[in-house]
C-alpha cells in the first residue's frame, strides 16, 4: 500500500501555542516496542551506519523504488520571500502551511496521535496521511515504522542526560565524545544512527519534509535517551532545540531583533518530549569557529553553507538557542583548549546533575 498513488503528501511545519511540531507526524501511529538504545562510537560525523536491524521496517519490500513526483507543497514549503516582520512571526505562531486558526486545547500538536484503543485500526485520517506520506518518500514509511515503535509517554532514567548545542564546529563531537569517557556513559546524537542514513534524502527535500525528518528523529532519539538512561549517564550531541533554532533561523530572515520575542511560545520544549537535565550550548567567536571550519575540512551540510555564508543567519540560529526555554541552554564559552573546556563541562554536569 506505501507505493500508492503520487497524492500530495501533506507535511506540514506547525506552531501552535505551546510549540512546534509536525503534521506529517500527525500520521504516526503509537505503537508498544521500545527502539533498542545504541551505544554511539561517536567521533564520526553524520554517520552512515550499516542498517541497523532493530530500526528497520520489516521488509525492503517496504521501499518501493522511488519516484520523481512534482510536488506542488514546494511552493509552500521553500522559504518564504520576506513579508513584513510581524508576518513572520505570526506564520511561525500559527504554522506555516497549517490550519488558518489554532488548534483546539490541548494546544500543542504533537507528533504522534494519542494511542488507537487496544487492538483497534489506526484513525482514517492517519492511515491516508500517512500513506501519502509514504508514497512519495518511502523512507518516510520507514520512519513512521520506527516512530510507531517508541512508546508515548518515555520515562528518563535515574541517570544524568546532558545535552550540547551550539554552530557547527563549537566543538561538540569534540566534547561530548571526552565527556562520555569520562563518565562512562552512552553518547548519542540527533538524528539519531538508526534513521541517518536517510538523512541525506530528506535534507534534499523542502523545508517542512526536512524539519519534519529532523522533529521525528527527536522522538526515536527520546525512546534511546530513555533507555539508556536507565543504566549509565547519556550525554547528547544536539537534540530539540537544534531542531527548533536552526528551524526559527531559516523561517524568519533578516536580524536577531526580527526574530519572535523571548519567552515567545515557539522557545518552548515539546509538552510531550523527554526533557533532558541540562543543556549545554557551545559558543566560540565567529573567527575561531571559522578556523575550526576550515581545519577540520568535512564537506557542508546547508546549513553549514549558510552559516558560514550568512552572518546573519548564524547570529538568528545562536539567539534562538538562547532564547529556548524550559529547559534553557546554559552557555559555555568553548574558545579555550579542548582540556580546559571538558573541565567547565565536568564542574557544570557535576553541579547540576546527581553524579
Ligand atoms: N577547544 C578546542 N580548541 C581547539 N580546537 C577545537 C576545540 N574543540 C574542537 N576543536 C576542533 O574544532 C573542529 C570542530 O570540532 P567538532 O568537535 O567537530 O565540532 P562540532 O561537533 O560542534 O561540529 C575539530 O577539528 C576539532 O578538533
Ligand atoms: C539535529 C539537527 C541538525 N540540523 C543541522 C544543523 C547543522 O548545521 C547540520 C549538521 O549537523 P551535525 O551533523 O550535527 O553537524 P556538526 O557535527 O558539525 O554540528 O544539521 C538541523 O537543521 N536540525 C536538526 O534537528
Amino acid at each position: 500500500m506505501r507505493g500508492g498513488t503520487g497524492q500530495i503528501p501533506r507535511l506540514r511545519l506547525t506552531l501552535s501555542t505551546s510549540s512546534f511540531s509536525y503534521a506529517c507526524t500527525e500520521s504516526f501511529l503509537t505503537g508498544t516496542e521500545p527502539v533498542h538504545s545504541s551505544k554511539a562510537g561517536g567521533g564520526s560525523r553524520n554517520p552512515a551506519p550499516p542498517r541497523a536491524s532493530s530500526c528497520l521496517p520489516a521488509s525492503p519490500a517496504a521501499f518501493p523504488a522511488r519516484r520523481a513526483v512534482s510536488f506542488p507543497g514546494r511552493a509552500v514549503a521553500s522559504r518564504p520571500s520576506r513579508p513584513a516582520v510581524s508576518g513572520d512571526v505570526a506564520a511561525l505562531r500559527s504554522g506555516l502551511a497549517g490550519p488558518a486558526s489554532p488548534p483546539p486545547s490541548p494546544a500543542f500538536r504533537s507528533p504522534r496521535r494519542p494511542r488507537p484503543p487496544a487492538g483497534g485500526e489506526p484513525l482514517p485520517v492517519v492511515s491516508s496521511l500517512s500513506l501519502q506520506c509514504a508514497a512519495r518518500i518511502p523512507e518516510a514509511g520507514a520512519l513512521l515504522d520506527l516512530l510507531e515503535k517508541c512508546p508515548v509517554h518515555q520515562q528518563k532514567g535515574s541517570f544524568p542526560v546532558v545535552v550540547f548545542e551550539g554552530l557547527d564546529a563549537t566543538g561538540k563531537t569534540t566534547v561530548t565524545q571526552s565527556v562520555k569517557d569520562t563518565l562512562n556513559g552512552f553518547l548519542l546524537r540527533s538524528p539519531p544512527a538508526c534513521i541517518s542514513q536517510w538523512r541525506a534524502i530528506f535534507d534534499d527535500e523542502p523545508a517542512p519534509i526536512k524539519r519534519a525528518f529532523y522533529a521525528a528523529g527527536n522522538y526515536i532519539l527520546a525512546s534511546e535517551i530513555a533507555k539508556a538512561s536507565t543504566q549509565a549517564p547519556v550525554i547528547v550531541d544536539r537534540y530539540w532545540h537544534s531542531t527548533a533554532a536552526y528551524t526559527i533561523a531559516t523561517e524568519i530572515n533578516g536580524k536577531v531583533q526580527d526574530l519572535p520575542p523571548a519567552h515567545d511560545e515557539v522557545y518552548q520544549w515539546p509538552g510531550d518530549l523527554l526533557k533532558p537535565d541540562l543543556v549545554l550550548l557551545l559558543t566560540v567567536d565567529p573567527e575561531e569557529r571559522i578556523r575550526r571550519l576550515q581545519h577540520r575540512g568535512l564537506e557542508k551540510t546547508k546549513e553549514e553553507a549558510e552559516l558560514e555564508a550568512n552572518t546573519l543567519f548564524r547570529q538568528r540560529v545562536e539567539e534562538s538557542y538562547r532564547r529556548m526555554m524550559n529547559p534553557s541552554c546554559q552557555e559555555i564559552d568553548a574558545s579555550p583548549s579542548k582540556e580546559e573546556v571538558l573541565n567547565t563541562v565536568l564542574q557544570l554536569i557535576k553541579k547540576h546533575c546527581a553524579l
